[in-house]
């Protein structure tokens, strides 16, 4: 058995900014794992605002922590979950491969193993947080290239966001509903006043994403109970121990559920049984991260009738897509494809320029 990471970039058409930090061109920490004569590929990107973990820290966690612990018979069996390292990322990195082998011993997709409730998924595409006229003009770009749900980032001072949303909805047209993400930008007075006035405009909005700092999760309960949009956790909720205390404390209506932030497939489908149990509707989203990971999530998705919402809308804001998939990506249309494992044709590490990390034999 082989096992190899492999790093490269993936241009952006246009920075990508939060709150929270700008990217300009996706860090594409490819794993590869080599065994029985297939091939398991699994991704992850740094996003150390977020989870914490840099290039090295998922590098030497996936090198050191986790692929010493990988057995000859990987592909053999349904993956199941590796142990705690402390980086969510290299978990949801090596996993990934994992599962990706375990589909194609099966010659089965992942969707349809794990049960496929569906084979087309409708992803928001992302408004940077830029000057309103900048906004504005992005909103009506992605309008006329056909997406119909857009996710505005917001989360500096509240007349800046105020000015915003006002700036975007005065072009929109009806079909268009947006989903506004402060990224942990705001404070529990600030998120109220903002969002009440959006009320009282009547923007089209169907949800409101992360007000406040993730651990703040009082002044997350205090949000939603002073206002009437629904309020989607994302930051403030990594795994399925985060989903019970965000819900017994009444912090969100919706639940953010990425692979970056839980370690991967297991513990996703883990916190969607939760939400399900607790009849909460879940949004399945990404990182700025490489197609591998994505679509990862697009097998999750496809799968879970409790995912209601699709944030997959890294391959629309590449330069271009770097790859062969039997999953389409379509504008705002996801096409779930059949072939077995993620369903990779030819994930191209050769056509763009990469570096391998590191390679071990076991
Ligand atoms: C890319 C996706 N639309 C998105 O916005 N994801 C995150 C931020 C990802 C990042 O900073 O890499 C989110 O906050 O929802
Ligand atoms: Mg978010």
């Amino acid at each position: 058995m082989k096992c190899s990471l492999i790093h490269r970039k993936i241009p952006l058409k246009h920075p990508f900014k939060t709150a929270l930090r700008t990217v300009y061109s996706v860090d594409d920490l490819v794993f590869k794992l080599e065994t029985d004569g297939f091939v398991g590929y699994g991704s992850a990107s740094p996003t150390v605002a977020i989870t914490g973990d840099s290039i090295e820290k998922i590098s030497d966690t996936a090198r050191y922590k986790i692929t010493p612990s990988l057995s000859k018979g990987v592909m053999h069996q349904k993956p199941s979950p590796l142990p705690f390292t402390g980086c969510t990322s290299a978990n949801y990195l090596v996993e990934t491969a994992l599962y990706d082998l375990w589909g194609k011993r099966e010659g089965k997709s992942i969707a349809s193993l794990l049960g496929q409730s569906y084979d087309h998924l409708l992803s928001d595409i992302t408004i940077s947080m830029n000057s309103a006229e900048e906004m504005v003009k992005d909103s009506q770009q992605a309008i006329e290239n056909g997406f119909s749900i857009l996710k505005i980032k917001v989360g500096g001072d509240l007349e800046a966001d105020m000015h915003r949303l006002e700036a975007i909805c005065a072009v929109l047209p009806d079909t268009v509903k947006l989903r506004v993400d402060a990224n942990q930008g705001w404070d529990a007075p600030t998120a109220i006043k903002i969002i009440r006035e959006y009320e009282r405009k009547g923007y089209p909005i169907d949800l409101i994403e992360q007000p406040l700092p993730a651990k703040d999760l009082k002044g997350m309960a205090a949000v939603r109970n002073a206002v009437g949009l629904p309020i989607m956790a994302d930051e403030s909720i990594f795994n399925s121990n985060d989903v019970k205390k965000v819900l017994d404390l009444g912090c969100a209506d919706i639940i953010n559920i990425k692979l970056a932030k839980c370690g991967g497939l297991t513990e996703a489908l883990h916190m969607c049984s939760l939400a399900e149990e607790a009849g909460v509707s879940c949004m399945l989203g990404c990182m700025m991260e490489g197609p591998i990971g994505i679509l990862a999530a697009c097998q999750v998705a496809a799968s879970q009738p409790i995912i209601t919402r699709i944030d997959l809308d890294g391959p629309m804001l590449y330069e271009r897509l770097p790859g062969r998939y039997a999953t389409l990506f379509k504008g705002q249309d996801i096409f779930i494809g059949a072939a077995p494992g993620l369903g990779i044709l030819d994930c191209a590490l050769e056509e763009i320029g990469n570096e391998t990390l590191w390679t071990v034999t076991l």
